[in-house]
């Protein structure tokens, strides 16, 4: 039997990145994936527009929907400030163990919590079982079908507040239409695209982000 491009990413990172070592974990990625084989992590590009978002917030409480190999959270792990936690959210057992390696390689997993399974029924359960309020900002890359029935769960369950803000990846492509006339017609949300391609490729995609003004 194979392995699977997950494990084949690990394998890479275990070669070829510093143990510890937050950006070289990143850049690991980034070349295997642009150079070898692709994989459905944020990339480079879209990854710098998400890092100036992490950076203007500065969130104490972050939420990621969809890990995959754990990319983007040991991108978003490096910026954030002490006592600073990103909660991460992945359906996928394989992609989950995966990540929980790449996260540790990386020597973020004092400020990530991975949580396996599905986010419909993990969102309901947050506030309780991770003793908080809401989040500052919310990271969506998991399955695009589940964007918005997602945000609407958030609202519903209290988890935002005046001022959180929402960040999706592939609102172009794959796409999420009706994500996107949401935030977009709502006026309950600010929100801004930027224009960006698809993770190593010159497809079009972008980020959408949106205040959730309450
Ligand atoms: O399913 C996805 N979840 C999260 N992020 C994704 C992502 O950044 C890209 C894609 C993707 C895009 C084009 C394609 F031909 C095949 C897959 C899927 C996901
Ligand atoms: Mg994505």
């Amino acid at each position: 039997y194979g392995s699977t491009r997950p494990e084949r990413i690990l394998a890479e990172v275990k070669r070829k990145a510093t143990r510890g070592d937050a950006r070289s974990v990143v850049d690991t990625i980034d070349q295997y994936c642009r150079h070898q084989e692709w994989a459905m992590n944020v990339g480079d590009e879209k990854g710098t527009i998400l890092d100036s978002i992490v950076c203007e917030v500065k969130p104490r409480a972050m939420l990621e929907l969809g890990t995959y190999c754990g990319y983007s959270a040991v991108r978003i792990a490096s910026l954030l400030p002490p006592n600073s936690r990103l909660i991460t959210m992945e359906f996928n057992p394989v992609f989950a163990a995966i990540a929980r390696q790449v996260i540790a390689w990386a020597g973020v997993e004092d400020k990530v919590v991975l949580i396996e399974g599905p986010s419909g029924d993990w969102i309901p359960k947050m506030k309780k079982e991770f003793g908080l309020t809401s989040f500052d900002l919310v990271f969506l890359d998991h399955w695009k079908d589940c964007y918005l029935p997602d945000t609407k769960l958030m609202e519903e369950c209290g988890l935002l507040r005046t001022g959180s803000i929402l960040v999706a990846d592939n609102v172009i492509c794959p796409g999420a239409p009706d994500y996107l006339e949401y935030v977009r017609g709502s006026p309950r949300y600010e929100s801004k695209y930027f224009r960006s391609h698809l993770e190593y490729t010159t497809v079009e995609d972008g980020i959408e982000k949106s205040v959730f003004l309450g």
